[in-house]
């Protein structure tokens, strides 16, 4: 029932944007900060119906923001941006340490980091950063002889952090100090720098700012950092049973056509990335390749507002390209010189991890053959507002090969983790 133009004025509502947004369709509107957009409809959570300057199109929930009167514990400049106090909240409980700990090719990489450098690792200060339980120190104090061990933890879990050393006779090489990395006093500087930080595609929480910030105030000069690199990896794949699940589904359920609500299933389930897909290696449709390498001991804070990467893959096998997954890999570099260097890859042709791996999921799938090639690139851009999210885009290209030259199409997605 469409309204008359003044009543739609009357049901609209005014916001006002938070922060930059670059619309990644047609049907999205694109706004800067500050802009004030007419709020139509709210469609979903996630996604508006606004109208900027006469154009009409989807808008961020989360980006809209009530002027001052409006809704105060929205407006980050009022709620912490990190969050922190719901991200240390969750680290507070067993719940994400028992997950953490469960995870074996986790939890034994960096066993086996601590256990082949016990040698070299005597007599040195070591920091554990964002500790836990603090297992990684534990790990040291039972399996080397580091003449110090500072285990630092935000959350109230710090508490139990404690018990855990004593408990285990350690309290003499273990301290643990609570408190947010970057606000706490070590009396020293360390020799190693070690921190489990990884999120869902290596940067989500971006735990790695607080890394990079205790590497450059407590780690002496020359000293070493664990993980010493790291590096996002990407593979065009198929995805049948979750495109499926979501999308063909609405094709004959109980002998009706539901094809109209395929739009809503696509805004619905393909915008955000699917965190914790398992891919078989049967789904990856090419070799898959590094798009984004970091050196943990030169990155710095600024660069990771927006990081930026390439791919070109050529697909091996004929199929359907419904998306691309991503996983990462982590490196610990020796002690000594020459000495082994320890990998923990999260990828499909290794051990299980909790973190598996994330599928972007194109608005259509795209048949391709072997011989054709995709091409294009990604950009991580960190959430100028919601410092722990940010949003991936992925521009690509598909090239037939030789014998199907005319297949080729360009595509672009942009894809919000999480706001
Ligand atoms: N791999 C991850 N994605 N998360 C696993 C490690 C996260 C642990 O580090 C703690 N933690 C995170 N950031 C910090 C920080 N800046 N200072 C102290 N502890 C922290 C957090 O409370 C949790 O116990």
């Amino acid at each position: 029932n469409m309204q008359t133009e003044d009543e739609d004025e009357a049901s609209c509502e005014e916001y006002v944007a938070r922060s930059d947004f670059t619309g990644s369709s047609t049907d999205q509107l694109s706004f800067s900060r500050g802009d004030r957009l007419l709020v139509h409809a709210k469609p979903s959570s996630e996604w508006w119906w606004a109208e900027l300057q006469g154009v009409i199109g989807y808008v961020p929930a989360s980006y809209m923001s009530q002027d001052a009167a409006g809704e105060e514990e929205e407006d980050p400049s009022i709620e912490d941006p990190w969050q922190d106090e719901e991200y240390f909240g969750n680290y507070g409980t067993l719940r994400l340490h028992l997950e953490m700990l469960s995870d074996k090719s986790r939890t034994e990489a960096y066993r086996q980091v601590i256990l082949s450098n016990s040698a070299s690792l005597s007599s040195k200060r070591v920091m554990d950063l964002g500790c836990g339980t603090g297992i990684i120190s534990l790990f040291c104090a039972q399996l080397a002889r580091p003449s110090m061990v500072y285990a630092v933890e935000a959350s109230s879990m710090a508490e139990y952090t404690r018990q855990l050393v004593k408990q285990n006779g350690y309290d003499e090489v273990v301290t643990v100090l609570q408190g947010r990395a970057e606000e706490i006093e070590l009396p020293e500087q360390v020799d190693v720098l070690v921190s489990e930080w990884m999120g869902n595609c290596l940067l989500f929480e971006f735990m790695v700012e607080s890394v990079l910030l205790a590497r450059d105030r407590w780690l002496r000069d020359g000293g070493t950092i664990w993980p010493s690199s790291a590096a996002l990896t990407f593979v065009p794949c198929q995805a049948d049973s979750y495109y499926a699940e979501k999308m063909a589904f609405w094709e004959r359920p109980y002998g009706l056509d539901f094809t109209p609500l395929q739009p809503l299933a696509q805004q619905e389930f393909f915008t955000k990335p699917k965190f914790s897909h398992i891919i078989e290696p049967c789904d990856c449709l090419a070799a898959p390749c590094d798009v984004i390498s970091l050196d943990m001991y030169t990155l710095q804070v600024g660069d990771l507002e927006e990081m930026k990467g390439q791919f070109h893959f050529c697909v091996e096998k004929s199929g359907v390209f419904h998306g691309f997954t991503a996983w990462f890999t982590v490196c610990f570099e020796s002690l000594e010189a020459g000495g082994a260097t320890v990998e923990l890859n999260t990828g499909p042709n290794s051990g299980p991890t909790h973190w598996k791996q994330t599928l972007f999921m194109l608005d259509r799938p795209v048949s391709v053959c072997a011989g054709d090639s995709i091409s294009g690139t990604i950009v991580l851009q960190r959430n100028p507002v919601w410092r722990r999210h940010m949003t991936v885009t992925l521009h690509w290209t598909i090239k037939g090969s030789t014998d199907n030259p005319d297949n080729s199409q360009a595509g672009t997605k942009s894809f919000p983790m999480w706001r």
